[in-house]
Parts: C-alpha cells; sequence; structure tokens
C-alpha cells in the first residue's frame, strides 16, 4: 500500500500578475511540503489568473508566462520542494497556438505538460477563441503511483480525458480548475467528482481557484474524493486554503502502467520519476481531513458578493468606495456589502435629497450610517436640479431623470476629488425590465448586486440582519427600509408598483425568460398572464442599451446578464404571440 500526502493548494490569483502569483505558489508550496505533503496540486491558469480573456492571444504575455514557469520551477527547488511533485495550472503557447495547460515541476524542472482537451465555449466561456486543444494524455509515475492529470471542462464531458485515463489504468487523478461560482453549484460539483473518481476507480483531487476576477467570483470548494466516490475532505468556500490529506492507494497491477499508445483518441505518454515515496517532513504533523458544513443559500450569496466586491476594490487598487444612501433596500443592502467586504471606514454614504425625498427616505439613510458606521454626509440636490430644470426648461419625466443625473454627477465629482470607487446599486429585476435612469442612478464603476433579483434582495437583508442578531451586534440594515414598499421618489408619492408588477410576479417571470430562455408561448403554457408576459418581455428587450452600458457586477445565477447572456442591441425579434401560421407550423 503507497501512502501519498496531498496537498490541495486553493489560492487567490490575480490576472495578469505572473511574478506575484509565482511568489504565491512557491509560498504556499514550501508550507505544503514543510506539512509533509509529496504532491501539491494548484489550480487551472493559477500562474496567469483565469479568465485572461485576449491577453491569451498576446504573444508577449504568453511568452512571459511560459518563461515564467520554468522559474517557478526553479524557485520550488531552491524553496526546498525540489522532492514534491508540483502541479500548476498556466498558459502555454507552442507551434499550434495557445494552451490552456498544466505543468508537472519536479526536481526545479517541469517534467511534463498537459493541454486541456474540451474547452468550454458557452455561458461566460469562450475559450475556442483562446486555445488550442491538447491531444496527449502524460500519465507520471510518482513514487510508484501512476497520476494523471485533467482541466476543468474535461471532467464535464461525458466522453473526456478521465475516460480515456481510467482505460489506460492510473492510480490518482488531479483535476485543476477555474470554476465559477453559481448558486447551488457545489452540490453539482461534488455529485460530477465523486461520479468521475467512480468510473476511474481512482482517487480524485479537485482543486479550484478562489476569489474574484471582474464579474466572475471563484468559491474554491477543492475537495479530494477515493475510488469509490467517497468524499475524504473538502476546503471551505471564498477563503484561501491549503488542504492537506493522506491517501492510502491500493498495490497497482504492474502490467497496467505498462501500456503506451493510444486508448481513445488521446496519445497516453508514461514517464516515470521514481518509484519509492520521496520522504516527508520528520516534523510534518498529522494530516487531518476536514469537511465544513455547507453555507446556506444567503450566506453562500453573501460571502459571493463580499468576494466580488473586496477583490474588485483591491485588485483596481481602490482604497475607498462610495454610494447614495437614499434610504431604501437596494443601497442599503450594497452599504452593508461594503462594510462587510472593505470595513466601514472605507465606505463613504452620500444622502442627496430632492424636493421630493420624504422624511424617512433622509432618517433610514442616517439610521444607515449610524448602525453600520460608515462615513456619512448630505448633500442636497435642490437647487442643481432647479437651475437644470428652469434653464432647459424641462418637465415630467425629463425632470425626473434629472435628479437621479445630478446625484451622479455628485458622486462622480467626490470620486474624482476624493478617490472614491463609485458603486452602482441597481439589482438584477431593475436591470430587466431598464428601470434605472441611464447616466443617472446607473452610474458607477462597479455594481455589486446587478446579478441579485429584487426579491433576494429583501431575502439578503433580512438574513444578514438575523445574522447580527445571532452574533449579538448591531443589525446593520434598518428594519424600515426592508418593510417600507419600494420607490425611486422622483415625482411626489411615487411608487415602484405604479409602473412595475408586483416584484414576486415580476421576478418568477423574469427567472423563466431570463434564465430559462423561454420562449412567449412558453411562459404562457407555464400559467404566467399572457398580457403580463407580453409587457414584461418587452420591457426586458428593450433595456438591452441600458444593460450594455451598466457597470459590471458579480455574477451569482446560472445566466447574468453580460457574457452570459449576449443579445443584439438593435433587434427587431419580439417574443409574441404565435400567428396562425406559426401555430400550424
Ligand atoms: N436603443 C437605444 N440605444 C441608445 N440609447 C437609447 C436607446 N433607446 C433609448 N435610448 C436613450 O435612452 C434615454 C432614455 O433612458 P433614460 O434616460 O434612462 O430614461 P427612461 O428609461 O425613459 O426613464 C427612466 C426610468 O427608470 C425609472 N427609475 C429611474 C431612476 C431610479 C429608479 C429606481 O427605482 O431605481 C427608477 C424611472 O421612474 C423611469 O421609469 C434617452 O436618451 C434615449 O434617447
Ligand atoms: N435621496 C437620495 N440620496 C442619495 N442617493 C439616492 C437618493 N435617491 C436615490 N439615490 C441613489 O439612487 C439609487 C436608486 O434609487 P431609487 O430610490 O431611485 O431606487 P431603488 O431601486 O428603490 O433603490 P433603493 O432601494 O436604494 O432606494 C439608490 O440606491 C441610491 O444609490
Ligand atoms: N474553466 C472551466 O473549464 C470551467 C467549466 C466548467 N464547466 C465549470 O464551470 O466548472
Amino acid at each position: 500500500m503507497a501512502q501519498l500526502r496531498m496537498a490541495l493548494a486553493q489560492v487567490n490569483a490575480t490576472v495578469g500578475d505572473l511574478r506575484g502569483n509565482s511568489s504565491k505558489i512557491v509560498d504556499r508550496a514550501r508550507q505544503a511540503v514543510e506539512a509533509g505533503a509529496q504532491v501539491v496540486v494548484f489550480p487551472e491558469m493559477v500562474l496567469t489568473g483565469y479568465p485572461i480573456e485576449d491577453l491569451a492571444l498576446r504573444r508577449s504575455f504568453a511568452t512571459a508566462a511560459r518563461a515564467e514557469i520554468d522559474v517557478v520551477a526553479e524557485r520550488l527547488a531552491s524553496a526546498g520542494c525540489g522532492a514534491a511533485l508540483v502541479v500548476i495550472g498556466y498558459l502555454d503557447h507552442d507551434e499550434k497556438g495557445p494552451r490552456n495547460a498544466a505543468a508537472l515541476v519536479h526536481d526545479g524542472r517541469v517534467v511534463e505538460r498537459y493541454a486541456k482537451q474540451h474547452l468550454p465555449n458557452y455561458g461566460v466561456f469562450d475559450e475556442f477563441r483562446y486555445f488550442v486543444p491538447g491531444g496527449r494524455l502524460p500519465i507520471v509515475r510518482f513514487g510508484g503511483v501512476d497520476v494523471g492529470v485533467v482541466i476543468c471542462e474535461d471532467i464535464w464531458r461525458e466522453e473526456g480525458p478521465t475516460s480515456e485515463l481510467a482505460a489506460a489504468g492510473v492510480d490518482l487523478v488531479l483535476c485543476l480548475n477555474g470554476s465559477p461560482y453559481e448558486r447551488a453549484k457545489d452540490d453539482t460539483r461534488g455529485e460530477l467528482v465523486a461520479r468521475r473518481a467512480r468510473e476511474l476507480g481512482a482517487p480524485m483531487a479537485y482543486v479550484n481557484l478562489v476569489g474574484a476576477q471582474d464579474e466572475l467570483v471563484f468559491d474554491g470548494d477543492s475537495m479530494i474524493v477515493d475510488g469509490d466516490g467517497v468524499q475524504l475532505a473538502r476546503s471551505p468556500q471564498f477563503v484561501e486554503d491549503l488542504l492537506v490529506v493522506d491517501l492510502d492507494l491500493p498495490p497497482r497491477d504492474a502490467a497496467r502502467s505498462a501500456g503506451r499508445g493510444a486508448v481513445g483518441t488521446s496519445e497516453i505518454a508514461r514517464t516515470t520519476l521514481s518509484e519509492a515515496v520521496p520522504p516527508m517532513a520528520a516534523d510534518a504533523p498529522e494530516a487531518r481531513p476536514v469537511a465544513p458544513p455547507p453555507l446556506s443559500e444567503e450566506a453562500e450569496v453573501w460571502a459571493a458578493l463580499v468576494t466580488g466586491l473586496r477583490d474588485y476594490v483591491a485588485k483596481n487598487g481602490f482604497r475607498t468606495v462610495s454610494l447614495g444612501l437614499s434610504g431604501g433596500i437596494d443601497s442599503a443592502v450594497v452599504a452593508a456589502l461594503c462594510v462587510d467586504a472593505v470595513g466601514a471606514d472605507r465606505v463613504h454614504g452620500v444622502s442627496m435629497p430632492s424636493s421630493y425625498s420624504s422624511e424617512h427616505s433622509k432618517s433610514d439613510a442616517a439610521d444607515l450610517a449610524e448602525r453600520t458606521g460608515l462615513h456619512y454626509r448630505v448633500e442636497p440636490i435642490v437647487d442643481m436640479v432647479r437651475v437644470f430644470v428652469d434653464q432647459l426648461g424641462l418637465s415630467g419625466l425629463a425632470e425626473e431623470n434629472v435628479q437621479a443625473r445630478c446625484r451622479a454627477v455628485t458622486l462622480m465629482g467626490l470620486s474624482n476629488q476624493e478617490g472614491h470607487l463609485v458603486l452602482a446599486t441597481g439589482n438584477k429585476t431593475e436591470l430587466a425590465v431598464g428601470y434605472s435612469t441611464i447616466y443617472g442612478d446607473a452610474v458607477g464603476g462597479f455594481a455589486p448586486i446587478k446579478d441579485v433579483p429584487k426579491t433576494f434582495v429583501w431575502r439578503l437583508a433580512e438574513w444578514r440582519n438575523a445574522e447580527a442578531r445571532r452574533r449579538g451586534e448591531t443589525l446593520p440594515i434598518p428594519p424600515n427600509s426592508i418593510t417600507k414598499p419600494p420607490s425611486a421618489e422622483l415625482r411626489p408619492d411615487q411608487m415602484d408598483s405604479d409602473s412595475l408588477p408586483d416584484y414576486p410576479m415580476l421576478d418568477a417571470v423574469l427567472d423563466a425568460y431570463v434564465e430559462g430562455d423561454q420562449g412567449y408561448a412558453d411562459l404562457v403554457a407555464a400559467g404566467f398572464d399572457a398580457a403580463l408576459v407580453e409587457r414584461i418581455v418587452r420591457m426586458v428587450d428593450a433595456a438591452e442599451y441600458k444593460r450594455r452600458q451598466y457597470p459590471p457586477g458579480t455574477k451569482i445565477t446560472l445566466r447574468a446578464f453580460g457574457r452570459d447572456r449576449r443579445l443584439p442591441i438593435t433587434n427587431r425579434w419580439r417574443e409574441h404571440k404565435p400567428t396562425p401560421e406559426q401555430e400550424r407550423a
């Protein structure tokens, strides 16, 4: 029975920061080896960060990434990690083009390379645009154990390289991932990894990135399962982690590892590095398998939003954020997220009352500031609005929107003066139906809740306050902001319900139309009122231009607006009741 100590390094890489990422890899590998690890696995594209988009096509970047992996190999040996097998995701480049690759590093050099075979090209992924798929499957014999490597999408396909590895015979498979967070995806992943391990009849180590890159959040959720599909250990979501696990590997049939050549379409390439397991560091502690309890749906989404915002702020070099506080639920939830993400001392809230602002909008905003301890100021916009309205002769909707735009100018002025990142507070429901003022409340550099439906915004607010209650802390969100009826307050007594269907119904239709991608007939067949469907679908389609100009924000759903759902702006196709001819067809 061979025993291997594995370390799964769930790290937060930064796109483009080759030297910073390589230092992180060396530090983590050193820590893993000190903990006795003989095999250390890092996530997909950890050296470059992920996704790198068109940087993959930039020759200077690809050349630098390929050079950096050799530097990492040397640095690993100097750091005392030479005896270990260290597997690192990086950007390779050969005569055929860029590769999404894994380097197998041992004894100060790259001993093997694997190029991802299945390139995802749906949802947020565009890997056909960037990479050339691999056709070679290396199996490295290390410490008498045959180790195969695959990358992320490879395990999501039924006829992927794992079935070829199973046919060729391996003792252990390492899967490197850049798998972005979506609600409840951890359950899907857990089942998938267990199924693949059972098919292989060998343990699988699944290592994912953590942290955010623009609109994507990586939740980690790294895990290791045995050949029966039983989970041995799992990392917590949304934090960096080093998961150290001992694997007992049954004696291997020597004949099995003799096979070379092709099993499926891939060329199998076997290399022997060592027959004996390298010794563990003398003072290595015992490895204790762990698996944290799963997070509730609200806790998971909250953590995703906090991570998305925190990393956007930090990785783009901001120290402070600012936002308008209206006393309403959206700005209150965004403010609470900000406080959790960067700390109250780095959050600047501005109340900007107009002549239509209610008393409670001002008192609820002040209450929020008091509860959270963020920096708070009041900047009335009455005089600015009056100048625009009088000089330009504005009325009706034009006058309403000028209020939102005076607030935008105020926030941008303060941002330029004081250096804050301005946050837009719109939610997914508003974005869907175009219920925001372009260049007004849609202004900002980042939009933390743009993928959160309005009904879920309320759930998050309730959850965050309940969490504070549980911890014996002040509730961050004023209860009145949660319970009062939503209003944009752009004219006297305006209510969201004057212009929009009620939010639970609206979100149900949007869920079916946007996430479910259903057409008019499907929506009506699902039981939604035909006139309501027609109205909502029209609003969604007509607001495409507004969404294109909305700031980026964290994806949490299966289908976020933006890269997940790309529709033409100029578009005469309208979902409608089928014509008699269409029905006959
Ligand atoms: N296809 C297209 N491509 C490029 N631009 C296009 C366009 N179609 C219209 N436009 C332009 O867009 C502009 C109209 O859009 P916009 O100025 O936003 O105005 P609009 O969408 O007409 O009005 C804003 C709506 O959002 C509501 N609102 C505002 C503020 C906050 C909230 C809230 O509760 O959060 C709600 C407000 O009550 C109103 O119903 C015009 O300049 C028009 O020319
Ligand atoms: N009086 C105000 N003072 C400061 N900011 C405001 C004010 N009114 C609106 N805003 C900003 O514009 C955003 C849109 O506000 P509005 O009240 O129109 O819509 P909402 O979607 O109901 O948002 P909220 O729930 O935050 O009120 C707010 O979240 C806030 O950032
Ligand atoms: N990086 C990838 O290949 C990701 C694709 C995969 N289906 C996932 O989201 O987990």
